[in-house]
């Protein structure tokens, strides 16, 4: 295991400066320490180093402050004019100059996180093909099972953690194939510039298991393989595989454990691997079957559930309905509907009910309806749990007749339905509720149930309101109200870390629970006095640092490396 994973964004060298290189004398000089890299092109590059990277006179003579580079770049961002060429030219900084990249995505993180991530990482993963210049990450093909190992080999470094996907269920876009690619390298970026692991400690790494989406298997730019996708046992022997190959290649996990029983002496040797899974169309079979064997988490299930279950903690703190008498109507019954609901029982059981008393609070929505025992479909194994026996053989199926019904506090959106939660919806929360918590945490924005400012205008203001994506503040009645993010960026990044930092075995559920109670306690006293259910997102790397400490505090000690 690595040492410290932590890079900050000012540093300004990624290539070691040897101090004592005589930078004068050329023909002394020593080998460089590492063949010619962008990086080493930087501009606020001191004289010193350049001689001693040998790039002195290839770069303009000036020695910029980051200042002055961030400057340029923040105005060659505002000269692109849509979001993708924006999101083009952060890839082509981020392949040319990576500690710039950081050093600017860290130094304007509100400003730059929706062009690399969500909204924008959403048409980029629809236009990847299209927009594809250089590899990011490593691809592993269906047709490569039985030598994933030695695929894993041409990694070129060391990684402590990585994303993967399949592709199969990219934000609420569906399955985009290897186009995904966006999302891992994305929720990477935010790993370094949120909690500042080091950017090539990370492994972006797309499943190419085939994909469902006839166009992206037609269109002559695709770069995924052309197959149908494969089947769930296919895909389950494909896991098994890598599992097994990323913790080989990287031996902290299991093996780490194994080992420090038998030499602890060779712990320190150990790279460790994190491995987060991503946007798969159904996550749930994985989670079960590696969690408890692999350092392993599920980002949709189990880090939406706990930024959601955060900015729940600090609505229910402004509504002031204690819990035994939510109700909490849930459009969308997958990965994030369940994984949400989940932790919220985990809170209410914290706070006196029982399990079947907080399991009640529930209605889960999804395509067919609400979610009961007798509609006559049979109910997914996910949804089982939360499916409703006390419909007396009423089956609805309209979103506003179920909130008629249950007369719901809380609405959540977690459907990829954008606009479902309509002006007569919002208008009914608000005629139930003085404070309705509203929630369309669906992504990207044209996927969001509905808008800030949609929320706002039905219920005048009360809402207490948290979206997936980023939307604007705005002015009402003489005030300035601003939407809270209930994005997983605000947790994934210290769950990683403190996995990493405790060296735990595995990512237990104690350790998401702790990332949520740390989230909802990282408010500073501005921010809860303006009523916010999350902190500012330009402070997220001190919240970071709670999270994640938060996080290895819930490690188990008796199982940590
Ligand atoms: N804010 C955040 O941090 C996060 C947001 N998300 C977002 O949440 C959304 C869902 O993700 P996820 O749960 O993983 O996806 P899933 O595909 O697992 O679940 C989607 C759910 O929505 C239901 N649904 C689809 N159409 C309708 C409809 N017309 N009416 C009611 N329900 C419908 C589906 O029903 P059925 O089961 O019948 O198919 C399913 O239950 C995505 O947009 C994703 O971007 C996800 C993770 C984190
Ligand atoms: C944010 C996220 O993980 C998603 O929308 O899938
Ligand atoms: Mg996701």
């Amino acid at each position: 295991m690595a040492s410290a994973a932590v890079a900050t964004p000012t540093n300004s060298t990624s290539s070691a400066f040897h101090p004592h290189a005589n930078i004068h004398a050329h023909h002394t000089l020593p080998a460089r320490p590492t063949p010619i890299s962008s990086g080493d092109f930087d501009t606020s590059h001191p004289i010193e180093v350049r001689k001693y990277l040998r790039t002195y006179g290839l770069t303009p003579p000036s020695v910029e402050g980051f200042e002055a580079q961030t400057q340029r770049c923040l105005a060659l961002l505002e000269l692109k004019k849509t979001p993708i060429e924006k999101y083009q030219y952060l890839t082509s900084l981020r392949a040319t100059n990576v500690d710039l990249f950081y050093r600017l995505l860290a130094g304007n993180i509100k400003e730059i996180t929706p062009l690399i991530y969500t909204p924008t990482v959403g048409e980029a993963c629809q236009r990847w093909s299209e927009i594809y210049t250089q590899p990011e990450g490593l691809y592993l093909s269906f047709s490569d099972k039985g030598k994933l190992a030695s695929v894993i080999q041409n990694w070129p470094r060391n990684v402590e953690i990585t994303v993967i996907t399949d592709g199969s269920r990219i934000l609420g876009l569906g399955d985009l194939g290897i186009n995904g690619m966006g999302i891992p390298v994305g929720k990477l970026a935010l790993y370094t510039a949120c909690a500042g692991i080091r950017p090539d400690a990370t492994l972006p790494l797309m499943l190419d298991l085939g994909t469902g989406n006839k166009a992206l298997r037609e269109d002559p730019l695709y770069l995924g393989s052309r197959r149908e996708k494969v089947t769930p046992d296919e895909e389950r022997e494909f896991l098994d595989e890598l599992m097994a190959a990323l913790t080989e290649r990287w031996p902290g996990c299991v093996q780490s454990y194994i080992i420090l029983c038998s030499q602890c002496s060779k712990l320190s040797d150990l790279d460790s691997i994190v491995i987060q899974y991503e946007d798969f169309k159904n996550p749930f079979p994985s989670l079960e079957r590696y969690r408890d064997t692999y350092t392993m988490f599920n980002d949709d299930i189990q880090g939406t559930g706990a930024v959601i279950l955060a900015g729940f903690i600090n609505a229910v703190k402004t509504s002031g309905i204690p819990a035994k008498d939510q109700r909490a109507v849930f459009l969308g019954a997958g990965s994030a509907g369940v994984g949400v609901a989940k932790q919220i029982v985990q809170f209410f059981i914290n706070e006196g009910l029982t399990e079947d008393q907080a399991r009640r609070c529930f209605w889960l929505v999804d395509s067919k309806g609400l979610v009961t025992n007798d509609r006559g479909d049979k109910l997914a194994e996910h949804k089982v749990y939360f499916s409703r026996d006390d419909n007396n053989g009423k089956q609805l199926t309209n979103l506003l007749d179920i909130v008629n019904d249950v007369k719901p506090t809380i609405l959540m959106g977690l459907s990829t339905i954008g606009g479902a939660f309509d002006a007569q919806i919002l208008t009914r929360m608000a005629e139930l509720n003085d404070h309705p918590i509203i929630f369309p945490l669906s992504n990207p924005s044209s996927k969001s149930e509905c808008t800030f400012e949609e929320a706002v205008k039905h219920t005048n203001g009360r809402a207490l309101f948290a979206s997936g994506s980023p939307f604007p503040s705005l002015e009402f009645e003489g005030k300035t109200l601003t939407p809270g993010q209930g994005n997983n960026m605000y947790v994934f990044p210290g769950i990683g870390l403190g996995a990493i930092l405790s060296k735990a075995v595995n990512v237990t559920q104690d350790m998401i629970y702790a990332s949520a109670e740390a989230l909802s306690t990282a408010l500073n006293e501005q921010e809860v006095a303006a009523g916010w259910l999350y902190p500012d997102i330009r402070r997220i790397r001190e919240v970071s640092v709670v999270v994640t400490r938060g996080v290895i505090r819930a490690a188990p000690s008796a199982r940590r490396r």
